[in-house]
Order: C-alpha cells, then structure tokens, then sequence
C-alpha cells in the first residue's frame, strides 16, 4: 500500500495529514507513505520531525487580486505540476491525499489526471479556493463540518470531522504539568496563537502575565518561532523575568503534553487546535484570526461559544484590562470550567482517521 499526502503551509493542514498517515500505518505497518510539500511551508520541519519522507515541489498561492505576480505564481503552478507528475511517476501511489493549502493543487490534479484514486480534507467550514476548484476532479472530499457540504459536489462529500493526531486523543484525562517543571495542582493556562503565532494574541496574554503572577496561576505561552525574541524583550522592558510559574516556548512538538498541561486554553480559533480541543474537552477563550480566507476563524469559534465549550473575543475589540480580568474569574471558577469542558466534548468527533482510512481502503480494494 503506497501513498502520497500532500498538504502544507500551516500546522493546521499538516497535522491532520500526519494524523492519517498515522493512522495507516497502525493498521497496516509495511504501507509507504511519502509527503509532497514545499520549502516554505512548515512542513519542511513537521514532516521530517514526525518521522515521514518529504519531498518538495515549487508552488506559490494564486492571489485573488491580478498584479504581475499572478504571471510568476501561474508559472510556478505550471512548474510544481511537472514536479509532482515526476514524484508520483516514481512513487506510484495507490492513492492521494490532499489535506490543504496551495500546494495540494498540483499534486492532486496531476494523481487525478492520470486516473490515481484521490481524496481531499477540508479542515475548515469554509473551504478556500484550492479545495474548492480540486473538488471537480477528485473521488471523495472529506469534510469536517457539514456546512460545507454545500461548497463540494453533493455525490463526493463524505462528512469525517477533522482528523486528530492519536498522541493526543490517547491523552485524554492525564496531567502533564510535571513535564513542563509546573505545580500539577495548580491552575494552568495554555496560551497559542495557531501554529505560526500571533502578535495580538501574544500582546494581550504578555499584559496578562503580572496578574497570572498575582494569583499564583501558571502559564505555557506559545508564542510562535518568528514572535519569541520579541516576547521576551517585551517582558524584560516590563521587568517581568525567571518567574517558576510560566514557561514560554517558540514552538512545541509535543502538542499532546502541553494541551493535557492546561485547565483553560486562551487560542486563535484555526479548526484543527479547535478539533484537538473539543476532542480533550478543554475551556477555552478564543480570539479568532481576523485574516482568513471568509473570516473561518469566527465561524469555528462561535461554534464553540454556542454550543457553551468556549467564550470569544473579536480581535479588534480586546481591552487588555477587562479581558485579563475575564480570564481570572473563568480560570478560578472551577464549576464553569467543568461545564465548558463537558460541552466541549460533546462536539468532538474523534474518529475522523479512522473514517478517512476507510475510504481509502475501499479504493484500494477496488483495484483488487
Ligand atoms: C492563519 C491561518 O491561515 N490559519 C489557518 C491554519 O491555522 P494553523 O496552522 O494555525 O492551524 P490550527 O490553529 O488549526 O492548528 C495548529 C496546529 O499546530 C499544532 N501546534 C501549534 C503550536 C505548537 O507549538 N505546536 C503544535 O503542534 C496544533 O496542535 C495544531 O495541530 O489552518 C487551519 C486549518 O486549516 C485554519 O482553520 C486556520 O484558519
């Protein structure tokens, strides 16, 4: 069993793509997976980290707006469809995987038109244009919501949820404060602006911190590898330094230790932290990225809000104050906690993979 995920960008197309290939490989441990993306995604660190092959084509995202640009990223479009025609001439793939972002354009339409079974995820409620436009040309799109169904031809949707990495689903209930050198009885904030980090986000929990200290609250703030230097110049000019309680990081490869470290998350609202999040059923207060593709962010954060798992801050109406103050009172209130991650776990579908190697494994016996 050969296949071939593609996917790339952001963590939160990468890691849905991992949780598959995982997945394959707990049922069927001799399959070869190879991983197509390119070298300005963060895939070229996730995959390799996670212990997949990677190889790497030339793309660019095509720009709504027309501009001389547009002509470079068509070409490159042109060439990354020539490069992944070779990569799958020489793998030979049973099927392709694609789990977003603009690099899975190319490698889908070329395993699509020389007759490669294929399948798209869509992470989001609202896809974005390359899943949208590779929709028409595959066999199946698995989708997360079923509000997007509308987006995708009707015969092809197949609703999945969005695929989780196992790591974390087997770390349901456990607390792993002890590994991060926190108190395990005291109370824990996990503070992560998506997979690349976000200034606002970031600013607001830095405003944060004096009064986490006041309360004896511990923090992990995640601040994301191009905002960590800042941070912390932004903390030594606010004479805030080596407190035991509060452990920042650029970036962490053990999501699973860190989201089972916390009793209230503070989060953008991109929708594969959103599934881990429902799937461990953590109290959340989320800040949605005002700049995604038709504002998605909003969607999959309000969702939560409804449903009593989350409460949301619009970016552009944070007040630093009243919010830092609102944080307090939820992470001290341990019955609304409770509820929130009750509510929480309700929404999870926690067997997206599974689902997902499903479909795979019927095309492949249709080969049979
Ligand atoms: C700005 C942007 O375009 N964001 C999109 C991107 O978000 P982004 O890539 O930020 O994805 P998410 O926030 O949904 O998920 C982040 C992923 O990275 C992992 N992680 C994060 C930090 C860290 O230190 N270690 C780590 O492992 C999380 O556990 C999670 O698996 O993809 C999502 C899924 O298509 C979209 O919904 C988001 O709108």
């Amino acid at each position: 069993m050969k296949v071939l995920i593609s996917g790339g960008g952001t963590g939160g197309h990468i890691y849905p793509g991992i949780a598959i290939a995982k997945k394959i490989l707990e049922k069927n441990p001799n399959a070869k997976i190879l991983f197509v993306g390119t070298q300005n995604g963060l895939e070229k660190k996730l995959v390799p980290n996670e212990g997949f092959d990677i190889k790497f084509i030339t793309v660019e995202g095509l720009n709504k707006k027309i501009s001389l640009k547009t002509f470079s990223a068509i070409k490159k479009v042109f060439k990354g469809f020539f490069e992944a025609s070779k990569i799958i001439e020489q793998f030979k793939p049973d099927i392709v995987i694609g789990t977003g972002g603009y690099v899975c354009g190319p490698v889908v339409l070329a395993a699509s038109l020389k007759g490669i079974p294929t399948v798209i995820h869509e992470q989001n409620a609202i896809p974005g244009l390359t899943n949208k436009v590779l929709s028409h040309f595959v066999n199946k799109v698995a989708i997360t919501f079923k509000d997007s169904e509308k987006y995708f031809p009707k015969n092809k949707v197949v609703l999945t949820g969005n695929p989780v990495r196992e790591n974390i689903l087997n770390k349901i209930g456990e607390n792993n404060k002890s590994k991060w050198g926190l108190d395990p009885s005291k109370s824990t904030i996990l503070a992560v602006g998506g997979s690349r980090g976000a200034t606002r986000l970031n600013d607001f929990v830095i405003s944060l911190i004096p009064k986490l200290i006041e309360k004896d609250i511990q923090l992990i703030f995640i601040t994301g590898e191009r905002e960590y230097d800042r941070v912390l110049k932004t903390l030594k000019q606010k004479n805030i330094k080596d407190y035991k309680g509060i452990v920042i990081v650029p970036y962490v490869y053990n999501m699973d230790d860190a989201l089972t470290s916390c009793d209230l998350i503070i989060s953008r609202a991109g929708a594969t932290i959103i599934s881990e999040i429902t799937s461990l059923g953590i109290p959340a207060i989320l800040i949605p990225s005002p700049n995604v593709a038709n504002n998605h962010q909003e969607y999959n954060a309000l969702n939560l809000e409804q449903n009593g798992a989350a409460i949301v801050i619009k970016e552009a109406q944070i007040n630093d104050e009243v919010f830092s103050e609102q944080v307090i009172n939820l992470i001290t209130n341990k019955e609304l906690l409770e509820k929130m991650s009750f509510n929480s776990r309700k929404m999870a579908m926690v067997d997206a993979s599974e689902k997902i190697y499903e479909i795979i494994v019927n095309y492949l016996k249709k080969d049979d």
